[in-house]
């Protein structure tokens, strides 16, 4: 499947991004080269298929400023199209994920704010994820779900244009601020519910929900949280099932965030998602993890048993009801498990913990995710990965399991 060619982008933003085209612009094959320079600048502006948006803008010299060979002096900007530079000023890399990069950029003609996550998919596996992705930002529009904005796209890269999210993560947040109690987890974790019921009632599944894909919009305290990072999403109808849980044919996601009917093979639902909160909420309140080992198999046991405990520090000082909360969500059987609607009307989320102690957990909490940082570090996460030792490691990228 081409990765978002000729699909219409979702309705109106909700946010006032009114000023920027939204706009799917598919740039024409045989302009595609985007790492070529300067004369595929000419070529572009010669395009008819090119003239949404972009028409009559000189893209930005290539040149580089210290005299040396463009091609030494390639960065991350050498990957955006000259197209894409002629509509967007590219600031700064924000980040890398496994087929991505992510830019802060800025809409040269409104000076607007955006993330751009430029897509390799020239090979089949970043092509799939990109796909993936696009199908289900195409579908979204809330509060608490990362809004595309545009798509550029070339045969080699997807650009896609996203809010800018400037706040952080779930857990940096938690960190940086220096008094942590189950009430602000609640108002963390409502956020990520509501997120997450509103793609559920979509029927789309997220997959890999973990507090690095819980971004926060702006850094102040009031600030929404997003969930990001739909690579690995699907939906209802892509599995054929119109109705009720689907069988997934990939395992898919992070070790310790997977829900045990994944790991066990059997039918998958969005209840995967809740699992994953689940243990999001437990890291969130402690910060360590409900299943964690060194062995991925003991890792896999311990997920498939559903043995995680409250013993270790603070949670002597977390009230019965977030327990409560979080037992409700790591439950083997996904059919007994909350779903995202019961979990946001759970009376400790609802109450906003009104009956813990509000003491602070933070001291805890940032020590626990301390240790288990130097753990993670000196196990070497991306050997422990390929050696079956868990570290925070992913499954892999829709790594087939052959179910049939
Ligand atoms: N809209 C956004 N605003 C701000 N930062 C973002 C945005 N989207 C992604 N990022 C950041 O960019 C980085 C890369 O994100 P991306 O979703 O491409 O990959 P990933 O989820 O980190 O990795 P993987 O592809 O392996 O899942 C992450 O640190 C993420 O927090």
């Amino acid at each position: 499947m081409g990765c978002g060619a000729g699909k219409a982008l979702p309705g109106a933003p909700r946010k006032g991004y009114v000023s920027v085209v939204q706009s799917l612009v598919a740039f024409g094959k045989a302009h595609h080269d985007g790492d070529r320079g300067p004369k595929k600048c000419g070529d572009a502006q010669r395009d008819p298929r090119f003239s949404t948006g972009v028409k009559n803008q000189q893209p930005p010299s290539k040149t580089p400023r210290d005299g040396r060979a463009p091609e030494r002096v390639a960065t991350y900007k050498d990957k955006f199209d000259p197209r894409v530079t002629a509509r967007y000023d590219i600031k700064a890399l924000i980040g890398r994920g496994s087929f991505s990069r992510v830019v802060r950029a800025e809409h040269r003609a409104t000076r607007q704010p955006f993330a751009i996550k430029m897509m390799e998919v020239e090979a089949a596996e970043g092509r799939e994820v990109c796909a993936a992705e696009l199908a289900v930002l195409q579908r979204v529009s809330h509060a608490n779900v990362i809004q595309l904005v545009e798509v550029l796209q070339v045969p080699q890269r997807v650009y896609m244009v996203l809010e800018l999210a400037t706040g952080g993560e779930l857990l940096e947040r938690v960190i940086s601020r220096g008094h942590f109690t189950e009430r602000d987890a609640t108002q963390a974790l409502r956020m990520a519910l509501a997120g997450v019921g509103y793609l559920h009632n979509l029927g789309i599944a997220h997959r890999d929900l973990k507090p690095e894909n819980l971004l926060y919009y702006h850094p102040g305290a009031d600030s929404r949280l997003l969930v990001t990072d739909f690579g690995l999403a699907t939906s209802v109808a892509d599995a054929g099932v119109a109705d009720g849980p689907w069988s997934l044919r990939t395992t898919c996601g992070t070790a310790e965030y997977v829900a045990p009917e994944v790991l066990l093979l059997g039918p998958c639902s969005c209840a995967v998602d809740m699992w994953a909160l689940g243990v999001i909420a437990y890291i969130v309140l402690s910060g360590s993890m409900p299943f964690e080992d060194e062995s991925r198999t003991r890792l896999y046991r311990s997920i498939i048993r559903g043995r995680y405990n409250f013993l270790r520090e603070p949670w002597s000082s977390v009230s019965n009801l977030a327990k409560d909360f979080i037992q409700h969500l790591l439950v083997l059987d996904p059919a007994a498990r909350l779903t995202a609607e019961q979990a946001i009307h759970h009376p400790w989320v609802v109450t906003m913990a009104a009956s813990s102690s509000m003491r602070n957990l933070h001291r805890s909490i940032s020590q626990n995710l301390r240790q288990r940082a130097s753990r993670t570090s000196s196990r070497c996460p991306s050997s422990a990965a390929s050696s079956g030792d868990a570290g925070s490691a992913r499954l892999g990228r829709m790594m087939p399991l052959h179910l049939d």
